[in-house]
């Protein structure tokens, strides 16, 4: 048993065009939580993103994902003292929900004395509904995310280019991932999941080995088009920068738009009002947990 640990999550892009619930790529942007051991009780400090809104009491996120990963080892952690240092956006399509669940889980990981494993990955992906954000904060680089029956969610890693150079384009206003899942059919065209299949396993190839092919990688059939009335700025800045030749597509559940670039760059000649453009790297560790002194 720890006296308390230090975890550093990071942010992550879902989705990653025709990949929906099924694609994720950590990125260089990352939530720090403290969790240190008290006598008893609670206390929950938040700075930055969410510092205004986030609760401080046990219906934190963090503070959910902590008590339920603690529960599944078995494990009463005593009384709690939390810092939390956010910077990934919140409902922005950057994994906010994700990262802080992870953050959570890994917690009460550290604090028990055991290493992150695949029942992690299985309870972070329950909190959130799909997987593909969470097992991208957890294992950090690329991942492919599954559910098999039981259910059971799974994810495997795959290491991505050395070039790839994301930019997040992000525009001020929210959008809150459970509103923009109400907004998708049940159903879709045979024809289109056929094209989302190819264009999901192109991704994957496109992503760890041919940013060449990021273009027609990056093509969606089955969510952004449904989601559209959610965030028509944010699918008009997608298509501009396709028709220019950039690999963009809608990061998660939106607004933000997320360029899958090798120079950082997204060119001139596109309106980018209203939202700001940031160059970040690929996160290839995943979800890191230090013990605190
Ligand atoms: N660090 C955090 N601490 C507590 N609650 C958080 C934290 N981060 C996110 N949340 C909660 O999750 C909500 C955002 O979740 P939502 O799934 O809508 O967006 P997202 O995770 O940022 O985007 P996406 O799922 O599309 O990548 C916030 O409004 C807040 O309630
Ligand atoms: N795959 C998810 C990612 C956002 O959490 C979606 O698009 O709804």
């Amino acid at each position: 048993m720890t006296a308390g640990v230090r975890v550093r999550v990071p942010a992550s892009t879902a989705n990653l065009g025709a990949g929906f619930d099924a694609l994720g790529l950590a990125l260089g942007l990352h939530d720090v939580i403290e969790v240190r051991r008290a006598p008893s009780g609670l206390a929950v400090t938040v700075t930055g993103e969410g510092a205004d809104d986030v609760p401080r009491d046990e219906s934190n996120l963090v503070v959910r994902a902590l008590r339920a990963a603690c529960d599944r080892l078995g494990f009463d952690p005593g009384g709690l003292a939390m810092t939390c240092a956010n910077v990934i956006p919140h409902a922005r399509g950057l994994g906010s929900s994700a990262a802080a669940i992870v953050g959570g889980i890994a917690a009460a990981h550290g604090l028990a004395g055991k290493p992150l494993d695949d029942d992690a990955l299985h309870l972070a992906a329950e909190f959130e509904g799909h997987a593909d954000n969470v097992a991208a904060s957890l294992l950090g680089g690329l991942v492919v995310a599954w559910c098999e029956p039981g259910p059971r969610f799974r994810a495997a890693r795959v290491e991505p280019h050395p070039d790839l150079r994301p930019v997040a384009i992000v525009p001020s206003e929210e959008s809150a991932t459970h509103v923009t899942r109400g907004l998708l059919p049940a159903v879709v065209p045979h024809a289109d999941a056929a094209f989302a299949a190819g264009r999901a396993a192109l991704a994957v190839h496109a992503l760890a080995a041919r940013p060449d092919l990021l273009l027609p990688a990056t093509a969606d059939t089955l969510h952004q088009d449904y989601r559209e009335k959610a965030w028509p700025r944010t699918l008009r800045v997608v298509r501009e920068l396709r028709a220019l030749g950039v690999a963009a597509a809608v990061s998660g559940a939106g607004p933000t738009v997320l360029a899958f670039t090798t120079d950082g760059r997204v060119p001139a000649g596109v309106d980018l009002t209203g939202f700001t453009a940031t160059p970040l790297s690929v996160d290839r560790a995943g979800v890191r947990v230090d013990p605190l002194d």
